[in-house]
This record gives structure tokens, sequence and C-alpha cells, in this order.
């Protein structure tokens, strides 16, 4: 399923009395790739949050497929749109790997235990399926929360910092996997502190320089 355009218009971010970043508009079309970048504390997050909808803008408005995600219907559709992974890896340790993910897509796309199983492979977690997450280590719990991009058809992808705690192999099919969505035509925000400068057609907002 191919997305809508996506417009940010006028965005602002404030928190505790500072504005992060103010007036900031752009024009996300199928196929891109958008890395948000900026040091510590610009707003990557803040921002990652208020385009997957879980945080109000202090001002402006994002549009996809020309409706407010803010408001009324389009604010649900954009929630079936998008997949939201953020920096935390989101899953409940007393569960095992297959649980958790059977648990996270059951909200948007249940998915079955061989999907789950194939999904963990493709993450390089054959063998680790119903080990309990507390037990996993902190790349390999991120291994997880990524193996939904191999489970849900979520057009868009909202990922915050998706390589942290990655081994080198591990970010190379992440990038390719990356890529090859928005070769068909899927769309990817994210923020990193890893390089795309290798990457083709990456687009980069970097807040350090948005005000
Ligand atoms: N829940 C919150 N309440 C108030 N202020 C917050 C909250 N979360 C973050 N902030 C503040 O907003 C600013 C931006 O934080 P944010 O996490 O968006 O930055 P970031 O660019 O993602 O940083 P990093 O590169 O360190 O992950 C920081 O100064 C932070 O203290």
């Amino acid at each position: 399923m191919k997305p809508l355009p996506v417009e940010l218009d006028g965005l602002a971010c404030e928190r505790d009395e500072r504005e992060l970043f103010a007036s900031l508009s752009l024009r996300l079309e199928p196929g891109e790739v958008l890395q948000v970048a900026g040091p510590n504390g610009s707003g990557k997050t803040s921002l990652l949050r208020i385009m997957a909808g879980l945080l109000p803008p202090s001002a402006g408005d994002m549009r996809y497929g020309g409706n407010s995600v803010y408001h009324g219907a389009g604010r649900e559709d954009w929630r079936r749109q998008r997949l939201y992974i953020g920096h935390a890896p989101a899953i409940k340790g007393a569960l095992t790997a297959e649980e958790n993910l059977a648990w996270l897509c059951a909200l948007s796309f249940p998915v079955g235990t061989e999907q789950i199983w194939q999904a963990l492979e493709q993450v390089g977690l054959r063998g680790f399926e119903d080990v309990p997450c507390h037990n996993l280590s902190a790349g390999q719990k991120r291994r997880v929360a990524l193996a939904r991009l191999y489970l849900e058809q979520h057009p868009v992808w909202i990922l915050d910092e998706p390589f942290t705690a990655i081994d080198k192999a591990g970010v190379t099919a992440l990038e390719n996997h990356i890529m090859a969505h928005a070769q068909q035509g899927g769309m990817v925000i994210m923020t990193t502190h890893h390089g795309l400068d290798h990457l083709p057609g990456v687009r980069c907002l970097d807040l350090g320089q948005a005000n």
C-alpha cells in the first residue's frame, strides 16, 4: 500500500517554555526517506512524536493526504498508516519475543506464529523466539522491536534511533530493508546519529539549523 503525501505546515514545538523549533514546513512524497538530524536536545524525538500524532505541536499542522493528523477522521487514518518505533524498545521483559510481537501487532495487524518466527529469523533472532525478553541483550531487544518492520504493513515508518545497539551486520540489513521499503513506494522518517550519506536519495532535516 503506497502512502499519500505528508505535509508539515509551520510546525513548532515548545517544551518547558523553551522553543525547540518553529515554522517547520516540508512536503514528503511516497518513496522518500527523511533523516531528522541535530545535536542532543535539539528536538528530534519531540518532532517524531509530533509527527506520529503522540504529542501536539505548539503551533502549525501536519496533513496526511490533505487531512490534519490531529483531528477527527484524519487522526484515526494516520494512526492506521504509520508505524512508530520509539527509541526505547517498548517490549515487556516477562514476555518472550514471540509473545511481545503478537501483542504489539494485535493492536493494528494481527499475525500468526509462523509469520512472527519468520520475522524473528529476518532480524537474526532464530533460536531466541521462546526466551523471555529480560534475558536478551540490548541489541537483541531492539531487534525484537524492529521485527515489526518485517511483519506489519504500514506504508509510513517513523523510527527513532533504530540503529542504537545494533551490530554492523544488523545495521546493513536494516539499511537495506529501509531502502527497499522506500523503493516500493513506502515512506520512512527517522532520527539517527549514524551517518546515512552512503545511502542514495536520503533527505536530511537538520534541527540544529532549522531556526
Ligand atoms: N517529557 C518532556 N517534558 C519536558 N521537556 C522534555 C520532555 N522530553 C524532552 N524534553 C526536552 O525537550 C528537549 C528536546 O528533547 P528531545 O528528546 O526531543 O531531543 P533529541 O534531539 O531527540 O535529543 P537526543 O539526540 O539526545 O535524543 C530537551 O531539552 C528535553 O529536555
